[in-house]
């Protein structure tokens, strides 16, 4: 059984440019479930990024806590947090973080280098499962020779080649024109149905009509959690 994903009273602060510092998260509470399609939503700045990544293990609140069941993230040093990432989050960042010189199938392929679990030949069979769920060629030539929408796909197609627990992503359908833009939302929704938490920070329409839980943020603060289904 998959843990429920907790943010507790979070609290998240930058430095500015002045010297000052801004607060990115502020008392942020949300519950997160397996089987669950939960979206950030909120104007651009509002901090939803920040929530993503606090939730990731990659920024650390500095107040509050976020719990994975009985781990407290805030309580693992680097290392730890990086090792726990690995195997069990997904992620898919809004600059995509793909390797441009290498094609979709490597790319997608790259987090089969940190785990020996599941053999290279199954792991490849998947990766190439996920392209072509997603549309893309597999040996697509370098991807920074795709469109914005395929190295969309390929970095999600990446975020779930180790089937984890946990999916995270950001902007996931932003570039994609509207048939792919419901392909990935609905393939995003299939995965919280198959059992794992789904969290995706996003804009579109399209998405957050499918969500189970809509997190609204704005400076930083939570208002109107919604639930749209129990
Ligand atoms: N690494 C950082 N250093 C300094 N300030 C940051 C950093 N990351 C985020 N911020 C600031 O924290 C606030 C929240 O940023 P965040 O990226 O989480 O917002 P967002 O809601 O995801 O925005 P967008 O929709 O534009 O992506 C903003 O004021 C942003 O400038």
């Amino acid at each position: 059984m998959i843990p429920t994903l907790e943010a507790v009273a979070v609290g998240t602060t930058f430095a500015d440019a002045g010297g000052g510092r801004i607060a990115a998260l502020d008392q942020v509470d949300a519950c997160f479930l397996p089987g669950q399609l939960s979206v950030i939503v909120g104007p651009s700045g509002s901090g939803k990024s920040t929530l993503l990544h606090a939730l990731a293990g990659i920024v650390v609140p500095d107040a509050g806590r976020i719990l994975f069941g009985s781990t407290d993230l805030s309580t693992l040093n680097e290392g730890q947090r990086d090792a726990w990432r690995l195997t069990h989050c997904g992620m898919v960042f809004q600059d995509f973080r793909l390797i441009d010189e290498l094609d979709a199938l490597a790319n997608t392929l790259l987090p089969a280098q940190f785990t020996r679990l599941r053999t290279p030949a199954a792991l490849r069979q998947r990766a190439q499962l996920l392209l072509a769920e997603f549309g893309v060629p597999a040996r697509s030539g370098p991807v920074a020779r795709l469109s914005r929408g395929e190295q969309q796909r390929v970095a999600l197609a990446r975020a779930l080649l180790l089937d984890p627990p946990v999916v995270l992503a950001d902007e996931a359908t932003a570039s994609l024109d509207a048939d792919n833009g419901q392909r990935i939302a609905h393939a995003l929704l299939a995965v919280a149905r198959a059992g794992k938490t789904v969290i995706a920070v996003t804009h579109d329409d399209r998405l957050s009509a499918l969500a189970d839980q809509r997190l609204m943020l704005k400076t930083g603060r939570v208002v109107t959690p919604e639930v749209h289904r129990a």
